[in-house]
């Protein structure tokens, strides 16, 4: 069906699959970021995203609205996340996006496939600015969707000669490793998948950490990408406290990322910030993109899918 004044358009997994590519969402986030980063509300107004939780079946929805003045756009996602879910997706989220001249509704979009892309290439703009030089070796903790997105979207960025994975359960790792190919072997240990890593992505369910300070090669950077509630943890507080940390959003993270609260650690600038000021990266360092998600990557992601199919 044609997008219209009276009827938005559904744009499918499919179709957002085909026109959202990396080359041109990893700049789109990175410039979503600075704009956010900069908290001039007539460029964006992002309010920090409302979660209810479910504590008897561990679940969690998440609804985060944004206006992007520069991108001319009204976008909120909603998102569910039920991270024990074994028979059905861990996560499953829509994007609704509205008219900002008369409030109309102009399309409704799979969230899933906007949330796997913008995730990653939100990671992949931290990795541009925080790996020092050429890195040789990728580790990825964690074999679910995240895990093969985030692998995308950062060979995008750099070319690694060997990728390591860990998964909880090993099968996980090993059907991850054969599907990357001859660069990625499976590891049965998080101290041996990480210990030649100069980039490490943590994209697990765990809520309790699985990457020890004493295993990260010194100067490793590291994308944190899971335990988005303020009593989980991916990263164990030691190397929280050793690394220069970075988020996606300063409020985020003290609202949600019990890395950075049960930690004490200090947050060091906000992704956003770093690309408004190079200065503040300190890629020589051991380095923490503590990511949690925020509504401008999807608003950023949405704006590409809008202008690709030219939806009114
Ligand atoms: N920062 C952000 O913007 C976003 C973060 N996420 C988070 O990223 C993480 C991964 O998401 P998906 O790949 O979509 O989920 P998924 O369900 O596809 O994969 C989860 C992975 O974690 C592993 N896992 C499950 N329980 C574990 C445990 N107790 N210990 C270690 N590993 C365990 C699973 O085997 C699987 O490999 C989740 O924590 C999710 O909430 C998801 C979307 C956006
Ligand atoms: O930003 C996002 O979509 C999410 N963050 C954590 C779970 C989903």
């Amino acid at each position: 069906m044609e997008g219209s004044q009276e009827h938005p358009l559904f744009v499918s997994a499919e179709s957002i699959s085909d026109c959202l590519e990396f080359k041109d969402l990893i700049p789109a986030v990175e410039k979503g970021l600075a704009t956010f980063s900069r908290r001039s509300g007539d460029e964006l107004i992002q309010p920090l995203r409302t979660v209810m939780t479910f504590p008897e079946s561990n679940g969690y929805f998440a609804s985060m609205p944004v206006y992007s003045k520069i991108d001319d756009i009204i976008v909120t996602k909603m998102v569910s996340f039920f991270p024990k879910n074994t028979d059905v997706p861990s996560h499953n989220a829509v994007i609704l996006v509205f008219s900002t001249k008369n409030g109309l509704m102009r399309a409704i979009m799979d969230g899933d496939v906007i949330t796997l892309k913008r995730t990653a290439a939100a990671s992949a703009v931290a990795t541009k600015y925080l790996t020092n030089g050429q890195p040789h070796t990728l580790a990825i903790l964690g074999s679910g969707s995240q895990a093969r997105s985030h692998y995308a979207a950062i060979s995008h960025v750099f070319k690694f000669q060997q990728v390591n994975i860990w998964n909880h359960r090993s099968a996980g790792a090993e059907a991850l490793a054969k599907e990357i190919g001859p660069t990625a072997q499976a590891f049965a240990s998080v101290e041996d998948a990480v210990r030649d890593a100069d980039v490490i992505v943590t994209v697990t369910s765990s809520d309790k950490p699985v990457l020890k300070a004493e295993w990260v090669k010194p100067g490793a950077h590291i994308n944190a990408v899971g335990a988005c509630r303020p009593n989980w943890a991916e990263l164990d507080p030691q190397l929280m406290q050793n690394s220069v940390v970075y988020a996606d959003s300063r409020e985020g993270a003290m609202s949600e990322s019990g890395d950075v609260i049960m930690s004490k650690a200090t947050i060091h600038a906000e992704i956003g910030e770093m690309v408004n000021d190079p200065t503040l990266a300190r890629p020589a360092e051991t380095t923490v993109f503590k990511s949690l998600g925020v509504a401008v990557e999807d608003a950023s992601a949405a704006k590409i899918v809008v202008d690709k199919l030219k939806i009114p």
